[in-house]
């Protein structure tokens, strides 16, 4: 009899019995004890916890990026276990878009530039509508031929907000890409991202520390010890009230 529940088969991303072990030996870590866990397409998840929970490692093995010790792992429809390391590559560089706290913009090119980097590297050039098209999509379609240095950090993290987004990716993982912005800025890449969803059905799954960043989510996923301890939707219309739940929930893990 299938093992996956009915609720998983349809996620945009899927964890089954995920675990991942770093290190050997004496040296061995539990960073994920057995995670099954679905992202919806279409949605907008947070991924909360302690430090050292496992909250990048979930990311970066759902996204493809790091091998699971055991368990499955199933990216648009797919279970990537079961690929070879050059149909992972290629399967990353289709379905998967990422952003970091680090915006990791090249300096000496232009924003539009910028954005059309990723697709070079894929083979797959993207032409002048989908770059100008990706920077829209982010409100800086007057910013194209700006260079990093001429932009603000919101304004930089939105052009790598275009350029995780210039593929049309099935997912998008952004670990704390407001980590390095001041409360305003903050605002304005969150605000970018729900609208992505909102508009575009982007499935966005996000770590953050911030209740009130997390709080732009549809759900907060929590983990503590490489472990879900526990799920909050949030309902919209309580949104001054969401990070205050959020914060209680992550002192509480915390204590
Ligand atoms: N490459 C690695 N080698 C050994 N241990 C690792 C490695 N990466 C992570 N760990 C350990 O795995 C556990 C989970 O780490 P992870 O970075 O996923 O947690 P996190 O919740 O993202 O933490 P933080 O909030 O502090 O960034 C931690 O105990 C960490 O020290």
């Amino acid at each position: 009899m299938a093992t996956t529940t009915r609720t998983l088969v349809q996620d945009a991303v899927e964890l089954h019995g995920v675990r991942k072990v770093h290190g050997s030996g004496d040296h061995a870590v539990t960073a994920l004890d057995s995670i099954s866990v679905g992202f919806p397409r279409g949605t907008f998840t947070a991924i909360m916890g302690p430090s050292g929970s496992g909250k990048s490692t979930l990311l970066q093995c759902a996204a493809g990026l790091d091998h699971p010790t055991d368990g499955r792992i199933v990216l648009a429809g797919v279970d990537i276990g079961r690929q070879n390391e050059k149909q992972r590559t290629e399967l990353r560089r289709k379905h998967i878009g990422f952003v970091f706290q680090a915006f990791n913009l090249v300096e000496s090119l232009t924003a539009a530039q910028n954005v059309e980097l990723p697709s070079r590297f894929a083979g797959r050039r993207a032409g002048p509508g989908q770059i100008a098209e990706a920077l829209a999509s982010v409100g800086l379609a007057d910013r194209a031929n700006h260079r990093p240095s001429r932009l603000s950090g919101g304004q930089q993290q939105r052009v790598a907000l275009a350029r995780a987004l210039v593929t049309r990716p099935d997912v998008l993982f952004a670990d704390e890409p407001t980590g390095a912005l001041d409360t305003v800025t903050s605002r304005e890449v969150l605000r970018m991202m729900r609208m992505l969803v909102d508009q575009e059905g982007q499935t966005t799954l996000m770590v953050t520390h911030d209740p009130v960043a997390a709080s732009e989510a549809d759900v907060v996923v929590f983990i503590k010890d490489g472990r879900i301890a526990g799920r909050i939707p949030l309902d919209k219309d309580q949104q001054s009230n969401n990070a205050a739940v959020i914060a209680a929930h992550m002192a509480r893990l915390e204590a």
